[in-house]
């Protein structure tokens, strides 16, 4: 079987019970509105009091606008019955009115483009906001979290707020504007019919059921559909970008690709048609409804007009109304359901904020040496990842010494990496304690001590950006200082390759930005290197750090790094044994557990594992 054709059933398999949310939720998610209103104020006060203020006023000129119309028509009304209809023009008392609505006119186009104007620019603020509230969030939390594909559901859909609030904003401001409205209108029509209300009601009540049902559904689909949306999105990410071009092409994979987009894509589409025909057709079921009560109530005010007992200018003023009214009550109900649909989404966002990190400083932290003299300590630490069963590390008891170099060896999933999250915090051991000079890490303030240790990740990042702020990254707040970023560059022997560029320091890195430079794998990493250099760090950890340099620049940088690392403590990862060999101890590591701990000649000596490993590679040099 083809991966192309296994991609159907794993898409099928994957949603067989969609739940439902219940109509209790959709009213409960109308608690998070104040919230959302505190967020608009705090956004920007002026802006959202002016706002409040043309909604106000704009609300009341439909109700003036009609009355308007009423004594117009009655002034015409007047002068046909007396007979003196072509004098219409020498009635000053007309063109007063005429006047009026012209100003009125012109008063409503005014406030409405100033409403929309304030609700773009209300919008984007709020959107820039919680845009900036969000990487602040997601930076609090920590490795575990963004581990765990439910936590990444929860950022997607929170993430897809911050854009779509911004109609929620404008929602909610007009349905205050057009409850105004509706009140204005309904006030004129008690005072002359107050039937015509109750016919009101009754017109356009099931249209609101319906809508409620329909956005609830809506809520439903979308909520049970994020993690396939999350797929669609790294489906099209991976069928067009830059970084998987290469491998996309080589491997023939654009159809694999494109077709298992397809397939979910059409699936969502489908599932979204269904709901979405049903809507239309049980929506323009009951607006058909709705409108069969406006004409039933516009044959009422007909008949009391040819009775006498309304003016025609009434009869106007009354027929607009009631139809106004119908329109902007079934506005109302139903964007309440909208309002409701979106409040329940607002809940992600708000989810989203209050999840609180798992690794965090104590309240009292204990302060970080200023010269580590004891060093690190392994005390029997055992590690689990967040939702697996295997231990990564068990049993893991060493010492880093104060002034140490320590190389860690095994092979490929051994826990090597893992070890070194653990002594960065990244993750907290499942088991057993890791001590800096005799206190346990957790007493420590988390910030201090990250800054303590300067690591290089074998999956480091490669920052788009230019190559000054590349190596800045290791500490960020010096970036605005050359002469520490040079003298990093130049220990790392990244400044031969930065030398070669067109741009010197300056040069953008990578092709997603104009004038972007690619490095070579090893050419990047010597950029990466310099990070490690930027901090004055006291544990320097290099996991892998020269897998892509040639020979003879491993050697030099490792003599370099010998030498610029006098006095500090250092761990190396490598699968180099002329790397790990100038470690002054060497760790080896098998399925998570510690099998040797010496010195290269002692490990030799020992004829063990290490020395297995270290024959190995030897022979394949030979
Ligand atoms: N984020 C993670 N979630 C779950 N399991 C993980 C995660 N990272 C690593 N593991 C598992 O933990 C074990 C140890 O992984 P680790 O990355 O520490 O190995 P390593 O010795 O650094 O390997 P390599 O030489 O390939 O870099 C592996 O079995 C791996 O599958």
């Amino acid at each position: 079987m083809s991966l192309a054709e296994f991609a159907p059933k794993m898409s099928r398999r994957r949603r067989s019970n969609p739940p439902k949310t219940s109509f209790k939720e959709n009213l409960k998610a109308f608690k998070n509105l104040p919230k959302f209103f505190r967020l608009i104020w705090e956004t920007n006060k002026t802006l959202t009091f002016t706002n409040i203020v043309l909604r106000l006023l704009a609300s009341g000129l439909p109700l003036a606008m009609l009355y308007v119309g009423k004594m117009i028509m009655d002034i015409i009304v007047v002068l046909y019955k007396a007979g003196n209809i072509q004098h219409w023009h020498q009635t000053p008392e007309l063109w007063q009115w005429i006047l009026v609505e012209l100003g009125l006119a012109v008063l409503a186009d005014l406030l409405k483009r100033g409403i929309t104007l304030l609700d773009a620019l209300l919008g984007d603020l709020f959107n820039n906001e919680t845009s900036i509230k969000l990487m602040e969030q997601a930076a609090r939390l920590d490795l575990p979290q963004f581990e765990d594909s439910e936590f990444y559901d929860k950022l997607e859909r929170a993430r897809r707020q911050t854009t779509t609030r911004v109609v929620l904003l404008s929602l909610i401001l007009s349905q205050a504007q057009g409850i105004i409205t509706m009140l204005f209108l309904g006030a004129g029509l008690m005072f002359f019919n107050p039937w015509l209300i109750l016919l009101l009601v009754i017109s356009v009540i099931p249209a609101f059921l319906s809508e409620t049902y329909f956005n609830r559904s809506k809520y439903s689909l979308s909520l049970n559909w994020t993690p396939e949306r999350r797929e669609l999105d790294y489906l099209r990410y991976v069928g067009a970008s830059d970084e998987t071009a290469k491998e996309v092409k080589i491997f023939g994979l654009s159809d694999f690709l494109t077709s298992r987009f397809k397939l979910l894509a059409y699936e969502y589409y489908y599932a979204n048609r269904k709901l979405a025909t049903r809507r239309a057709m049980w929506g323009g079921l009951f607006n058909a409804l709705g409108s069969v009560g406006y004409y039933v109530a516009y044959a009422l005010i007909v008949f009391q007009t040819v009775q006498g007992t309304l003016s025609i200018g009434t009869l106007t003023f009354l027929a607009g109304s009631f139809n106004r009214l119908r329109e902007l009550t079934q506005k109302i109900l139903s964007d309440f359901s909208s309002i409701a649909q979106q409040a329940l989404y607002l809940q992600d966002l708000f989810d989203f904020f209050e999840i609180k990190p798992l690794i965090f400083s104590p309240d009292q932290s204990r302060p970080i040496p200023k010269k580590i003299l004891e060093g690190f300590v392994f005390e029997n630490v055992s590690f689990k990842y967040p939702n697996t069963n295997k231990w990564a590390v068990k049993n893991i008891s060493f010492t880093l010494k104060a002034g140490e170099k320590l190389a860690l060896v095994g092979e490929n999933g051994a826990g090597k990496t893992t070890l070194i999250k653990l002594l960065t915090r990244l993750y907290d051991p499942t088991e057993g304690h890791i001590l800096l000079d005799g206190y346990d890490l957790k007493e420590y303030d988390l910030t201090a001590l990250r800054q303590l240790i300067g690591v290089i990740f074998q999956d480091y990042v490669k920052f788009q950006m230019n190559v000054s702020e590349n190596i800045a990254i290791g500490k960020i707040d010096e970036r605005d200082e050359p002469p520490k970023i040079v003298h990093a560059a130049e220990q790392s022997l990244a400044d031969k390759v930065i030398e070669k560029l067109p741009d010197g320091y300056g040069q953008m890195l990578g092709r997603r930005f104009a004038n972007g430079v690619e490095l070579s794998g090893g050419e990047w990493q010597k950029i990466a290197l310099s990070r490690a250099y930027m901090r004055d760090a006291q544990l320097i950890v290099l996991d892998e750090p020269t897998s892509a340099l040639d020979a003879r620049a491993e050697y030099e940088v490792f003599q370099r790094f010998a030498a610029l690392t006098q006095g500090k403590s250092a761990v190396l990862i490598s699968h180099r044994f002329s790397t790990v060999r100038m470690a002054d101890r060497i760790m080896v590591l098998k399925q998570g557990q510690q099998v040797e701990l010496g010195s290269h000649e002692e490990l030799l000596a020992q004829d063990g594992y290490y020395a297995e490993l270290f024959n190995l590679q030897a022979k394949g040099y030979r």
